[in-house]
């Protein structure tokens, strides 16, 4: 098999500051204020054509920015990403229009792609119906719930047919017939051999649909392997975090912030 996403020393910092006055300071004498944060910090494991990799991880571990960097939406500070096809992230913030319409985003997004006039015509009725959105297709974005973004961005990037797809979280908020019939068409693609990365909290979802899982903690990889394996010992992980008591929890949480900060 070929490989298809390969992530080499991956890191992505961000400044952080305790005040406003740290940010300024630090756009006139960079480095000065404020400290460095690892959001994702030396991430290396390679991805074949055909595997569906679920990013799992508790909250804040660094399942979205690595996601947002594999799909090309995030730059990695330093690192080096090799991406091998055609690439686009399905997320709850789908990068989305919110002035425009529902079908004016479905335009958009389709002239980003490259299509024209007469081919958006064309998958124009097959997305608004994948969608699900009926008359709302004609209403603002920013009057749509959460799980209306989703069905709206999930419909074009499946039409957009992708070699490589980025789902994150996108099927968590959507009603439970179009999650099945979205992992229905998951399903079609991870047959057709393409390569998905799908962040989920529901464990189920990643068992059933996963070939493999890339458990991140605290920004770093931990585990990374096939999916009967990183989830049994994924999971006594989190049988054992949640006996912790609340306050014992967020030290190991603090815990691991400390590790990710940086002068
Ligand atoms: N633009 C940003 N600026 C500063 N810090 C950021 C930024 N984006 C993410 N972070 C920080 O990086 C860390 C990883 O965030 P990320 O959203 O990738 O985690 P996640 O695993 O997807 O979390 P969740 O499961 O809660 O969605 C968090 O501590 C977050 O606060």
């Amino acid at each position: 098999m070929a490989e298809s996403v390969i992530l080499k020393n991956i890191t992505k910092k961000y400044r952080m500051y305790e005040t406003k006055g740290q940010q300024i300071a630090d756009l006139i004498f960079p480095g000065k204020k404020g400290s460095s944060f690892n959001a994702i910090e030396n991430i290396t494991f390679s991805v074949e054509e055909g595997d569906v990799v679920g990013l799992v991880g508790i909250n804040g571990s660094g399942k979205s920015t690595l996601s947002n960097i594999i799909g090309g939406l995030v730059p990695p500070t330093s690192g080096e990403l090799i991406v091998n096809g055609e690439v686009n992230v399905i997320a709850i913030q789908s990068g989305l229009n919110n002035a425009l319409t529902g079908a004016e985003n479905i335009e958009f997004k389709c002239l980003l792609m490259g299509y024209s006039k007469e081919k958006i015509k064309e998958v124009m009725p097959e997305i608004i119906e994948f969608s699900e959105l009926g008359d709302f297709i004609y209403q603002p974005v920013k009057q749509y719930s959460s799980g209306m973004k989703s069905k709206l961005g999930f419909a074009i990037s499946v039409t957009a047919n992708p070699d490589i797809l980025v789902i994150d979280e996108a099927l968590s908020v959507g009603d439970q017939t179009f999650t099945d019939k979205s992992l229905a068409k998951m399903l079609e693609y991870k047959k057709q051999g393409k390569t998905i990365f799908f962040v989920s909290h529901n464990l189920s979802q990643v068992r059933n649909f996963c070939t493999k899982i890339a458990w991140i903690e605290g920004g770093r990889l931990r585990e990374f392997g096939p999916t009967n394996v990183v989830m049994r010992n994924y999971m006594a992980f989190l049988k054992d975090y949640n006996k912790l008591t609340p306050a014992k929890q967020k030290e190991f949480r603090d815990q691991l912030a400390k590790q990710r900060k940086h002068k």
